[in-house]
């Protein structure tokens, strides 16, 4: 029997700005896991989704994470600029890559979402006139996360509604947990979009402690079912 046809980007109610990204970018169609996950993302599920690498997870959390500001935006109360989403990764490159791929997506809307990695290279003072800016996402380690947190130049409790964590078990395999723990009280009214790799389970339990996972991705491995 055929396949089903895949739900296609266009009838996933995005923002036409995104539609025109993902159309620049080439893209004809949703990966699996940007078909399973975006939908689900958009409607505010918590989900727990595996995926092969290379199967376009970033884009799988960055469009419903672009969508969801958006929206926010255009229809919300106006309320004051803040730092609504944090992309957590375990290191520089994962941040570049992804601050990278979500600046592509919001290439139509650069102007009502604005995307700071605090893992680049800048020197700190940099960063923290960037953050001062109040930028709508927010990426980077968890360790540089934490570092602004204390120092006060980022601001998350009352603000952050999305929180991503990718390749959660690179991040915990890194040794970061203490400081994820440490993140993770921070705020209190959060919705979580997160990643979580092949192996580790321990992310995953602390995550549901969390209670408001609404995506979560990794590649399969032998113990997926
Ligand atoms: N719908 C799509 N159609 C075509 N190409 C896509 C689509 N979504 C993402 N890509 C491309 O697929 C490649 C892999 O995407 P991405 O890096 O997000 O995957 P990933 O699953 O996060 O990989 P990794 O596990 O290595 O981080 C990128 O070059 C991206 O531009």
């Amino acid at each position: 029997m055929a396949e089903p046809e895949a739900l296609g980007f266009e009838h996933m109610g995005l923002d036409p700005r995104l539609l025109q990204a993902v159309t620049d970018l080439g893209w004809s169609r949703p990966t699996l896991i940007q078909e399973k996950a975006i939908p689900l993302a958009l409607e505010g599920k918590d989900l727990l989704a595996r995926a092969r690498t290379g199967s376009g997870k970033t884009a799988a959390y960055a469009i419903p994470m672009l969508q969801l500001l958006l929206h926010r935006k255009a229809t919300g109360p106006a309320v004051e600029q803040a730092v609504r989403g944090l992309v957590l990764v375990p290191t520089k490159e994962l941040a570049r890559q992804a601050q990278s791929m979500i600046q592509q997506l919001a290439a139509y809307c650069a102007r009502d979402i604005r995307v700071a990695n605090v893992s680049a290279a800048e020197d700190s003072a940099s960063q923290r006139a960037v953050l001062m800016e109040k930028p709508d996402v927010v990426v980077g380690t968890p360790s540089r996360i934490l570092n602004h947190l204390q120092q006060d130049s980022l601001k998350l409790r009352d603000s952050l509604e999305l929180l991503v964590v990718d390749e959660a078990d690179l991040l915990f395999s890194f040794g970061f947990e203490e400081e994820l723990k440490s993140l993770f009280w921070l705020p209190s009214n959060y919705r979580s979009l997160s990643c979580q790799g092949q192996s580790s389970y321990s992310s995953f339990r602390w995550s549901v402690r969390l209670r408001k996972i609404n995506f979560c991705c990794c590649m399969p491995c032998s113990s997926c079912h």
